[in-house]
């Protein structure tokens, strides 16, 4: 990146010198043009003389040498000024390209990138699963299911939001089931896609230290829950399975006074701290549109509106899929005059207003959608919102940010090189950290997350430093995910389909909710406790169950290639 900045600068720099050498190169162009043209009006009509003949014979290369010679310093100079900058353009994109590792990895490219590969090399089986997809979506399926709705359209008719029981599951899965049943029983042990509990750093946990027992703290007699939470996060886990002090935490958020309300720094789009008494604080993300409203068909994945009600489904379906790496979210109706207008001070007072229809809104200060043509706006001055709670600051577990490999352009025209590699995962499962332990597993579970809840905005992810590389990855910032109920976006499983790679834990269970209570069913269940329930339009939970099956699927698609790789390429193609 440095490279790419010192490029920029100099391009700017030498870009006023090199226009006027331009300009004043084809200034130069036309008075030779001029004097061609005047000699070719005297003898280009009559066919050429011998001796013309034999001067054009001169080879190419003399020439070239010759009209160099007779070019003043000024026009060399010119040429020399073009032919940098195009190599300068030239080195930008191939920096730009080559720039995707941060926290000191640079995942070594080892010349492979390639335009627009079509099949798949090695283990990789996305780009024949994504093909099968596609015909398979194309064909037969013209319902609604894989269409997109229209702009800020809703639900339809009351029928289309009613629960709907799923059929009964036309294929169980026997083969993968049969593998989790071999590997249970000791066999099966050399999968080479699905790990055995008994290979699996998350199962073995040897150590799993919290950070209280790293950093020598006992929770005060006073401490709040979140504060005895904080200090109960461990190096595989943010909480343990039935940990009471999640609920007490949800409780506090949802019902304790609002102390103080500040606009956070940093990120996209805007959102607030929340103080309540004790030191406890939660994230705040606002609501903006009811839950039937999907993102809308021209944004790009990187300008989709935040949801708040997506951070709530997904800490609850994280915590429903056993992964545990989701910060506790709840909803909870504010009253932005007492509780956030009276609270706050600074530059977001000013940006407070009565809309035309008499609500109370704001807008804050942010990079994206914070004006007044984007402002939060109560009912009239209700304002709903999603509030996770606080991670531990800094001076107690500093995060490391780490880019994820997986993670797209964000740009609207560029491809990453994940899209145009189709063996892109030898490269980084051979880089550190993705080369041993837990961490390539977490990023197959973190691929396997979002494309059940379609989010796409996931460029980077974070880590606590005090554990390690053998520690779990937080799942933080879902803000856009639930935004498509009728489209399933398979790139966000590339991780899985490309490293051909998954977890026991995790087929297991997605096996269990696929073959037993659906999913939809169970999260449908678990928010309800949610005190803004219902949190999620039930075309976003039919999507769950529909997205297991494609999950499912693409695992089965692998262990076949990993069978036998030839014979899964020959069918490809009939
Ligand atoms: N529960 C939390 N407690 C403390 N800090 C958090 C919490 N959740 C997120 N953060 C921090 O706040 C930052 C911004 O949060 P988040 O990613 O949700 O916002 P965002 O506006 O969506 O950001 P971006 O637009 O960059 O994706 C994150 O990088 C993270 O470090
Ligand atoms: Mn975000």
């Amino acid at each position: 990146m440095r490279y790419f900045q010192f490029c920029l600068v100099l391009l700017y720099r030498n870009l006023g010198a090199a226009l006027y050498f331009c300009l004043d190169f084809s200034g130069w162009a036309r008075t030779r043009w001029r004097q061609r043209s005047a000699a070719c009006a005297r003898r280009c009509k009559r066919s050429p003389t011998p001796e013309e003949h034999a001067r054009s014979a001169i080879p190419p290369r003399r020439q070239t040498a010759r009209t160099m010679l007779n070019m003043k310093l000024k026009e060399r100079l010119a040429l020399a000024i073009s032919a940098l900058l195009v190599f300068f353009t030239l080195m930008l994109v191939v920096d730009i390209q080559m720039d995707y590792g941060i926290s000191g990895h640079r995942v070594p490219l080892h010349g492979r990138v390639r335009i627009g590969d079509d099949t798949d090399k090695g283990r990789s089986a996305y780009i024949e699963f994504r093909k099968r997809f596609l015909q398979k979506s194309n064909v037969g399926n013209s319902s609604r299911e894989y269409e997109q709705s229209a702009p800020g359209e809703t639900s339809g008719s009351a029928a289309d939001t009613e629960p709907r029981t799923p059929a009964p599951p036309a294929d169980r899965y026997e083969d993968l089931l049969k593998i989790l049943h071999d590997q249970l029983q000791g066999r099966a042990d050399n999968n080479p896609v699905v790990v055995p509990p008994h290979r699996d750093l998350n199962v073995l946990r040897p150590e799993n230290p919290t950070i209280g027992e790293m950093e020598d703290l006992e929770p005060s007699i006073n401490a709040s829950n979140l504060e005895r939470f904080q200090l109960k996060i461990a190096q595989h886990e943010l909480y343990e399975d039935g940990e009471p002090l999640v609920d007490a935490v949800l409780k506090d958020m949802a019902t304790a006074p609002v102390l103080h309300a500040e606009q956070k720094e940093g990120g996209t789009q805007l959102k607030l701290i929340i103080d309540y008494p004790n030191g406890v604080q939660a994230l705040f993300k606002p609501m903006r549109f009811p839950r039937d409203v999907q993102t809308l068909p021209n944004h790009f994945y990187f300008s989709d509106y935040e949801r708040h009600n997506a951070e709530i489904a997904a800490f609850h379906l994280d915590r429903i899929l056993g992964f545990r790496r989701a910060m506790p979210v709840v909803g909870r109706v504010l009253n932005m005059t007492t509780e956030i207008y009276d609270v706050t001070e600074g530059d977001i007072l000013k940006t407070f207003f009565v809309s035309p229809a008499n609500n109370f809104c704001f807008h804050g200060k942010c990079s994206y959608y914070c004006d007044t043509g984007h402002a939060i706006c109560g009912n009239p001055d209700m304002l709903e919102g999603s509030f996770a709670a606080f991670l531990p600051s800094s001076d107690i577990a500093e995060r490391k940010v780490w880019r994820h490999p997986w993670r797209r352009s964000y740009h609207k025209r560029r491809k990453a090189q994940w899209e145009l590699q189709s063996d892109y995962c030898d490269t980084v499962r051979t880089t550190p950290p993705y080369d041993s332990g837990r961490r390539l597993l977490d990023l197959m579970d973190m691929s396997i997350f979002d494309f059940l809840t379609g989010n796409m905005d996931r460029h980077h992810y974070e880590t606590f430093k005090m554990f390690g590389n053998e520690s779990f990855t937080l799942h933080l910032d879902q803000g856009r995910a639930f935004g498509k109920a009728f489209h399933d976006e398979l790139s966000i499983l590339a991780p899985l389909l490309q490293c051909c790679i998954v977890r026991h834990t995790t087929l297991s269970v997605l096996l269990k909710f696929h073959n037993g209570i659906p999913l939809s069913k169970v999260l449908r269940e678990t928010m309800q406790s949610d005190p803004v329930s219902p949190i999620l339009w039930e075309p976003h939970l039919a999507a769950l169950d529909r997205r297991i099956v494609i999950i499912l699927d693409a695992i089965r698609k692998c262990v076949q290639k990993s069978e036998n790789p030839l014979q899964n390429e020959v069918n490809d193609f009939v």
